[in-house]
């Protein structure tokens, strides 16, 4: 089978062109050992791509656990790069999702992609939870950079309320000129990654409320990212994920 590896800063996934279906989509045990990094090609997630009636493409996304799961921002940005460089589309594309049709345009390895409205920031104590096509808990720390990332955002993931459902954690800490640095464990991977797109959108949102701000550029320990958003009524509308989405190698392997 033939296989493309692509990352958006950092996080990573093994892209299949599944448009003839030959994928063998229910053999979860596959799919978690083809994202292995030690005896598979290794990623953050494997992503689909498919046909479909309505749009240019359709996407399906699993976790490294195996498991199909909610959306993956830098996933999309990604589907949006093969897409592209598989001459589906020219500039701008729409695709559907577990959460919905995205829109999307990439321009020299740039992909905005846009994201679902998101109509309500709930409090966790003093901290927020959220959902931008996949589930976040946001917290903002002191000083993320040395922070325990690892073992704070497990605690959270497997607390009382979020074990059954799982939910991804996201650390943050305000940088000078409106910038944010975040730093996140994803459910699914069960580890800490280098980037999660609907992580940063997900904080990303909750500076612009505090500060009504209409973008925000976020620091991920594998790159940039950038947030743009317009708020309405307490609802974000027009929420775009920015940054780079980039094909690291294309193989093939015996499945
Ligand atoms: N692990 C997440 C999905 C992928 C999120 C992340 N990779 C992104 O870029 O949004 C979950 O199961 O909720």
């Amino acid at each position: 089978m033939k296989f493309y590896k692509y990352q958006g800063t950092g996080n990573d996934f093994v892209m299949i062109d599944n448009r003839n279906l030959s994928f063998p989509k229910e053999n979860t045990k596959l799919v978690k050992q083809l994202c292995d990094r030690r005896f598979g090609i290794g990623g953050d997630g494997l992503i689909l791509l498919e046909n479909d009636e309505q749009y240019d493409f359709k996407m399906v996304y699993y976790n490294s656990d195996g498991n199909e799961s909610t959306m993956c921002g830098n996933g999309g940005r990604c589907i949006v790069a093969f897409a592209h460089f598989l001459d589906i589309f020219e500039d701008k594309t729409k695709f559907d999702a577990i959460d919905g049709m995205h829109e999307a345009e990439i321009k020299n390895g740039v992909v905005k992609l846009k994201m679902i409205d998101v109509e309500k920031i709930f409090a966790d104590e003093e901290d927020f939870v959220l959902n931008t096509g996949s589930p976040h808990y946001i917290k903002y720390v002191d000083d993320v950079e040395n922070y325990d990332v690892y073992h704070n955002g497990n605690k959270i993931r497997n607390n009382e309320t979020y074990h059954k459902e799982g939910i991804n954690v996201n650390f943050v800490t305000e940088l000078p000129e409106n910038k944010l640095f975040v730093r996140t464990y994803e459910r699914g991977v069960e580890d800490e990654t280098f980037s999660c797109g609907t992580g940063v959108t997900a904080a990303a949102l909750t500076f612009m409320k505090k500060k009504h701000l209409t973008s925000v550029p976020v620091k991920v320990l594998g790159g940039n990212l950038k947030i743009y958003a317009e708020e309405e009524n307490g609802t974000f509308k027009n929420i775009w994920l920015e940054g780079p989405a980039k094909q690291v190698f294309i193989g093939t392997i015996e499945i």
